[in-house]
């Protein structure tokens, strides 16, 4: 008889290892969600590895704890690896608590591995899952706003068919819904304006509706119903009506059940917010376009009675009436252009007046010479680079996109669902895209013509590097930042200083093997005082190659016609001084002097003015050996009349290329945004910033 004494006490052992792990469990995971166990048994049990977290679902608990008892509900919450679940006696609680401690989940299709349940006793569900006594900004709940008897009339004015599934009416996984006047359509989260349905808004709404404008809750009379209904335990995903699709001041009329309505900011922050039946809830502001809101599919709620407890009301089934004002579609990006009174984008301020010696380094050397080479920059412009094409097609149909220095627009086409917008500093750029047929107006990065928070989405590719201290070039990302509406995101390439990475070397390096000469990075100096930015040398060849830096395509064109270009010559860029150095007063008051190249400045003159601005002619190709530099754009041209003649004209544009961590360090210092993600990419540095 030894050996069951033996068993019996070997379970008993693995029994209380199992018990320790739960102790574990309970504090770590718990803990920090503010869940107070209970030692002693109660009717609720907090399931640890059951939850939504882990891949179980509200079928398998139910599946599996329904044998052991009278169960009131389960409570499943996004993003949790635990679950409760309510039984309708302790008892009950006590015989699963049993049987199901430890129990294995075998693996699913939601979930690779399997997953063993622990439980333990709790004598409440958390207070996150009961109304919050702070509503989000902006949002306003008016209690019995209609009559029971007027709220009769507005539940028999909707016809419900049994399963249709057509325009007006759909029965999506959750609940089932109505439309009136447009469709809203769950696939580009849009209306389609030019495709009405037959039934406008219900008259019997009419009253409700008149009634609301007069109280100025709104200022226009909504155009567009969706009738949610909800059985319990039923809801509806956390979202943010889209922004650019609706007016501000979203209305919901709740009818029959309460329900609980979750309320997440994107910092994490998470309000519960009681909508008892005949009350009239109105998004607007922050709440309508921050904070995303849904219910929760539950079978009960939590919620405060008058004497101030707290108690599990069942849920019934709910309908209730959202009242929308379409923008209609051509108005949407008018709508995100300032006025002449919108002073935060200093949209008045002429573009070209010249401030500092650095506005002119750039006009000189950034600007003009991108309204010169316009036609051939295009040209050479036509491969979108993969990783950013992932990031537009990430973003939500119907998102506002504004893509800040689109150049030749080669990223505007790239996810049509979005509402995009371009803008250039270089107007001959702004007529090629809008010959693409892309909208696009010319404007500074430092000064974007936008209205503050009006855009879901920013890019900036290759931008950036072309300001000349890190002043602007902070002031050019708070402006992208500015622009985001809170939680849109903005992409930013610049280019890198390190162009070998992990003995990889960039596209712009290896392309070196189509050159000659490559000795040396720097070719020449060049004194930044130049009036004109091109210079004509004579030259004969005519193979050239199209621009291959860090942010272009790397193709190579041959050249026949009659104009021909070329980025690099190796007659013209050896290691002799070749270029011509212009002669003039320098550039003062910029190029972060911790940065420049002191080599190229004269020791004197650096002292007493910040900066005099000598800055080195880099040779294509070749490594950065300094920050700010001049990178030469060379273009050959033959003249019809005489085929031998060819001349090339060089154009140096201004660069600061980054190094490893400085284009996040600049980020950090921007107020009201987060660094989201950071990566390399082919000779650029890349950020992902989210607006708080
Ligand atoms: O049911 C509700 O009150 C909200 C419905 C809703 O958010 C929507 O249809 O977009
Ligand atoms: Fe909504």
């Amino acid at each position: 008889m030894a050996a069951p004494m033996e068993e019996q006490e070997t379970s008993k052992k693995s029994r209380r290892k199992l018990l320790k792990k739960i102790l574990r469990s309970q504090q770590t995971v718990l803990k920090r969600d503010g869940i107070e166990t209970n030692n002693l048994c109660t009717k609720i049990l907090c399931v640890i590895n059951g939850g939504l977290d882990v891949g179980v679902s509200h079928d398998e608990i139910s599946t599996i704890f329904s044998s052991h008892g009278d169960m009131e509900d389960i409570v499943m919450l996004p993003r949790k690896p635990y679950c409760f679940v309510c039984f309708a006696r302790e008892h009950d609680a006590e015989v699963a608590m049993e049987k199901l401690n430890g129990t294995e989940l075998p693996p699913t299709d939601h979930r690779g591995n399997p997953v063993t349940l622990y439980i333990t006793y709790v004598s409440k569900v958390p207070q996150s899952l009961s109304p919050s006594n702070e509503f989000p900004p902006g949002l306003i709940l008016i209690p019995d706003f209609v009559t029971e008897d007027y709220a009769g009339r507005l539940l028999s004015a909707i016809i419900w068919e049994d399963s249709a599934n057509s325009a007006e009416q759909r029965s999506l996984k959750h609940r089932q819904v109505r439309h009136y006047g447009y469709e809203f359509k769950y696939g580009i989260n849009d209306v389609d304006i030019n495709d009405p349905l037959p039934n406008g808004i219900p008259p019997v709404c009419n009253d409700l509706l008149s009634d609301v404008k007069l109280k100025g809750i709104v200022n226009y009379i909504p155009d567009q119903l969706t009738v949610n209904k909800y059985e319990p335990g039923q809801g509806i995903p956390p979202h943010v009506d889209t922004p650019a699709a609706f007016e501000d001041g979203i209305m919901s009329l709740s009818l029959g059940s309460q329900v609980l309505m979750d309320f997440r900011h994107p910092d994490g922050r998470h309000l519960t917010v009681l909508l008892p039946p005949r009350s009239l809830m109105i998004m607007t502001g922050e709440s309508r376009y921050l904070w995303s809101h849904g219910i929760t599919p539950r079978k009960s709620d939590i919620v405060r009675m008058e004497s101030g407890n707290l108690n599990v009301v069942k849920r019934d089934v709910r309908i209730s009436f959202t009242f929308r004002k379409i923008i209609p579609p051509q108005e949407r990006l008018s709508r995100i252009l300032p006025t002449f009174n919108d002073k935060t984008s200093e949209s008045d301020r002429d573009l070209d007046q010249e401030v500092t010696d650095l506005e002119k380094l750039e006009k000189e050397h950034v600007h003009q010479v991108y309204e010169e080479i316009a036609d051939h920059f295009s040209g050479t412009r036509h491969t979108p680079w993969p990783r950013i094409v992932d990031f537009l097609n990430s973003q939500p149909p119907g998102a506002l996109m504004a893509d800040i220095g689109c150049g030749n627009g080669k990223y505007l086409g790239v996810n049509p669902s979005m509402y995009q917008i371009g803008s250039d500093r270089s107007s001959n750029l702004a007529t090629i895209c809008r010959d693409r047929q892309f909208q696009v107006f010319v404007g500074d990065v430092m000064t974007i013509p936008l209205k503050t928070s009006s855009m879901d989405v920013s890019i900036c590719i290759a931008v950036i590097h072309h300001l000349s201290n890190q002043e602007r070039r902070l002031k050019a990302i708070e402006e992208l930042v500015r622009i985001l509406r809170p939680g849109g995101k903005c992409l930013i390439y610049v280019w890198a200083m390190e162009q070998e990475v992990n003995k990889v070397k960039s596209k712009y390096l290896k392309e070196k093997k189509f050159e000659k000469s490559d000795s040396g990075s720097i070719s020449s100096t060049v004194d930044c005082t130049i009036n004109k930015n091109s210079v004509n040398v004579s030259m004969d060849g005519n193979i050239v190659k199209s621009d291959c830096m860090g942010d272009t395509d790397c193709s190579l064109i041959s050249a026949n016609g009659s104009e021909t270009w070329t980025e690099n010559d190796p007659k013209c860029n050896g290691d002799s001084e070749i270029n011509v150095v212009r002669k003039g007063p320098s550039y003062s008051g910029g190029i972060d002097s911790s940065l420049s190249d002191t080599s190229t400045c004269k020791e004197d003159d650096c002292s007493k003015e910040m900066s005099c601005i000598k800055l080195a002619v880099h040779k294509n190709r070749t490594e950065f050996r300094q920050q700010d530099l001049l990178v030469p754009w060379e273009r050959k041209s033959k003249s019809d009349s005489d085929k031998n003649n060819t001349s090339k004209c060089v154009f140096h544009r201004y660069y600061h290329v980054f190094m490893k961590g400085e284009l996040e360090a600049l980020c950090g210092k921007v107020r009201g945004c987060k660094v989201i993600g950071g990566y390399y990419d082919q000779g650029n540095w890349a950020v992902i910033l989210e607006k708080l």
